[in-house]
């Protein structure tokens, strides 16, 4: 039976895995930083902080030894913080066979370098487009380790691989569809971070619908002109990938980035919301790549534009919102 290795504890990571050893195609290991978290999983088939009162398949079986996890995995899952991936890659690199296939669960962007997770693992372990895969789409965790029907998109350039993996993880909960389109399905998973933290503004500052509507649809429009920019297949991001994550994300309270906006929008500082964060909220330092690697190709994207001023340059909600607003009158373009 293959062996697939889930390098990262958290909400996403035990979820996947959970979602693997329901599929029951493969041994899943999953590999967490604390031996407490791993000694949870093993013995009560639960992981009390990050999905508290979800019962884990008993076959599911729990680490914090890289090495223990990674030895003889021919997949290997990775679900942690965006930008600590490199550093971890680094790590864990002595101990991933030449021949395995790595699979990013992760929507992010890296800073400095604005390169995409798959970008970042091939580079760091030196591997081929057809060992390097995603995971992405409309998948709150807590949802899908409740064994909630959802759908994803299992994505590689090199199609047997992105097909191998669908059946790895397909159960009677979780239905994924493969695609070629790496850097549409990618981009899309990370630019609707983004949008989430303006929409979760806008309901902090009491908009209703009209107001989150106009920002998922021209947020969504955004998105597609980068990825354009960059090579992706602009139906794409009218998917799972891109218009079914943005629509999940951005109508959720169990989404981070949303609630982390929600929390900057009903007046909270910047300082008090990030120590009230207790999990990821990707968007607030991927705004910054994702602009950068925007203004790189010439692209516009005024919300994301507006985010970064947010998050990082003391710019107010009130003033983001005038910003957008006295914008030229402009054609409704959706793409290029
Ligand atoms: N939670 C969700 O619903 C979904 C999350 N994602 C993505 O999955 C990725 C991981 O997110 P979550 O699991 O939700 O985050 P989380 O905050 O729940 O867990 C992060 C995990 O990474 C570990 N971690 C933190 N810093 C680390 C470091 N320096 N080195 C190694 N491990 C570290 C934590 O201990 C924890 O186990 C993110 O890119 C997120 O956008 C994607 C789809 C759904
Ligand atoms: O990516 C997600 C749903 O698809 C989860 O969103 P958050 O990271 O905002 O919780």
């Amino acid at each position: 039976m293959t062996k697939v290795a889930v390098m990262g504890g958290g909400s996403w990571g035990t979820a996947f895995a959970n979602v693997l050893a329901d599929a029951g195609q493969a041994r899943t290991v999953l590999c967490g930083r604390r031996a407490e978290i791993a000694a949870a999983v093993n013995e009560r088939h639960e992981n009390p902080d990050y999905l508290p009162g979800v019962k884990l398949n008993p076959e599911l079986s729990a680490t914090a030894d890289p090495a223990e996890a990674l030895d003889g995995a021919e997949v290997v899952v990775v679900a942690v913080p965006s930008q600590t991936l490199r550093a971890n890659l680094r790590t864990w690199a002595p101990h991933i066979g030449p021949g395995a296939v790595v699979v990013s669960l992760m929507k992010g962007v890296e800073l400095g370098t604005s390169l995409r997770m798959s970008e970042v693992i091939a580079e760091e372990l030196a591997l081929p487009e057809s060992q390097v895969a995603v995971v992405t789409g409309p998948n709150l965790a807590r949802e899908i380790a409740e064994r909630q029907p959802a759908t994803a998109v299992v994505a590689c350039p090199h199609e047997p691989t992105a097909v191998r993996l669908q059946h790895l993880c397909k159960s009677a909960y979780f239905r994924p569809y493969s695609s070629t389109d790496l850097v549409g399905a990618e981009l899309g998973g990370a630019v609707k971070n983004v949008i989430a933290l303006a929409v979760g503004v806008a309901v902090g500052m009491g908009f209703g619908d009209n107001a989150k509507a106009s920002l998922i649809t021209r947020g969504l429009a955004e998105t597609v002109r980068l990825a354009v920019a960059l090579g992706a297949d602009e139906h794409t991001l009218a998917g799972l990938a891109g218009m079914g994550d943005l629509v999940a994300t951005c109508s959720s309270p169990l989404s981070r980035n949303r609630t982390f906006g929600e929390r900057l929008g009903s007046g909270l500082t910047l300082e008090q919301v990030v120590a009230e964060t207790k999990q990821t909220a990707e968007g607030v330092k991927s705004s910054e790549s994702i602009l950068a690697l925007a203004r790189k190709h010439g692209i516009d994207m005024p919300i994301t534009e507006a985010v970064v001023g947010m998050m990082h340059h003391d710019l107010s909600p009130a003033e983001a919102l005038l910003a957008f607003m006295s914008r030229s009158a402009k054609p409704e373009r959706y793409g290029v």
